[in-house]
């Protein structure tokens, strides 16, 4: 394995050229731990890095941190000594989401991808709503949008090409494929865009084909699978921990807990603006607390009683918070990998002990 088998190229060798002077060696990250990172120098050697103080008090906010995908100038240590993340290159892309909960902390999923590759089907999945959020995360992230209308060999031709025509017209910028994973044009698709030094992930609700296209992806060599072990937050694909995985016939993939837990993010979000019109009218509730059952002056059901909102669209709005909790709750298990691993990433940023006594430092002023 090569620098350029990881992406590297010219835009980054200029910007290392002030870290190679000082003799520090370009690294790309392919996990967190607890403890450390891990990384791989140009030679595809795997080795173990750590964040020094002056890297993460510049980071004025966690998103700016280095995370899984990033480019990082590493000072290799001697014997018995530790590698050390000197500095972080800019990223080409950001492909990241709010923190889960109520915070709205930015967490990076990966950095330096350069496509997201979005599976759906033309039946129980399609949703344009869905579709439009993932658009938004990857036009704001830039990556390219790759989209897999998958199974085409259960539906009818004429509803594969509507599905897919309806998420083109979408946005102009995303590729849409028609596919049937199964039947392996799907890995031929994807194989299309995995050339060297090219980073991908591939995000899609439950049951559309991930795992079968990452499984046709890896050979005999993994096996994928969204379960998430409990212990670990990972898949149990992961015979080792890494996030970021080389194929052998080129490209990268990265897969991490952030990534697959997207899909939840964005079916709650779209559940809550599928109301959209019947929140703002909401707004016109007389109290503010209005529950919207027989408080006087709710604004929602004088629009039920006048006929202006229908009234099972009105009983499904009231049920919208327990609908919600009830997807939140089908994916407990993946919220909390995911919350760990969020925790886990953060641990990483002030475990170490010189580390954190030169940030104090930084922050009295001390030299
Ligand atoms: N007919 C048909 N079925 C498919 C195709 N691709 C996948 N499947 C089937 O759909 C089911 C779900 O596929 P997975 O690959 O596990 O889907 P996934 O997206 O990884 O789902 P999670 O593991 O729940 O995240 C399996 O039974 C697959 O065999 C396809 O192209 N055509
Ligand atoms: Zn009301």
């Amino acid at each position: 394995m090569t620098l350029k088998d990881l992406g590297w190229n010219d835009d980054l060798e200029k910007a290392f050229a002030p870290y190679r002077a000082k003799g520090w060696e370009p690294a790309r990250l392919i996990r967190e731990s607890p403890i450390n990172f891990g990384a791989f120098l140009g030679d595809g050697e795997e080795i173990d890095v750590i964040l020094c103080g002056r890297v993460w008090h510049a980071a004025t906010r966690d998103a700016d941190l280095p995370a899984v995908g990033d480019w990082v100038a590493v000072e290799v240590g001697g014997e018995n000594e530790d590698n050390v993340i000197r500095a972080t290159l800019p990223r080409r892309t950001c492909f990241s989401r709010k923190m889960p909960g109520k915070s709205s902390e930015e967490q990076v999923i990966g950095a330096n991808v350069d496509i997201v590759a979005v599976v759906t089907d033309p039946g129980s999945d399609f949703n344009i709503r869905r579709m439009e959020r993932y658009f938004m995360l990857i036009g704001r992230s830039g990556a390219k949008a790759v989209v897999l209308v998958n199974k085409s060999d259960a539906f009818p031709t004429e509803v594969c090409k509507n599905a897919a025509a309806e998420i083109a017209a979408l946005w102009s910028e995303a590729d849409v494929h028609i596919t049937s994973a199964i039947k392996g044009d799907g890995l031929k698709v994807l194989k299309k865009y995995l050339k060297r030094g090219v980073t991908m992930c591939i995000v899609g609700s439950s049951g559309v084909g991930k795992s079968t296209l990452v499984n046709q992806l890896y050979g005999d060599e993994w096996q994928w699978t969204s379960e998430v072990n409990e212990v670990t937050g990972k898949g149990r694909h992961t015979t080792t921990s890494r996030e970021l995985v080389p194929l052998d016939n080129g490209g990268m993939l990265i897969d991490n807990p952030g990534m697959r837990e997207i899909q939840m993010w964005t079916d709650e979000t779209t559940l809550r603006d599928s109301f959209a019109d019947v929140e703002a009218l909401a707004a016109e509730c007389k109290f503010r607390d209005c529950r919207h059952r027989n408080d006087a002056g709710c604004a929602i059901r004088a629009a039920v009683d006048s006929g202006k909102l229908d009234m099972g669209r009105y009983e499904n709005f009231l049920n919208l918070e327990n609908e919600i909790s009830a997807l939140l709750k089908r994916a407990e298990k993946r919220q909390m990998a995911v919350e760990r691993w969020a925790k886990r990433n953060h641990r990483v940023k002030a475990r170490n002990l010189a580390d954190r006594i030169q940030l104090e430092k930084d922050e009295r002023g001390e030299i």
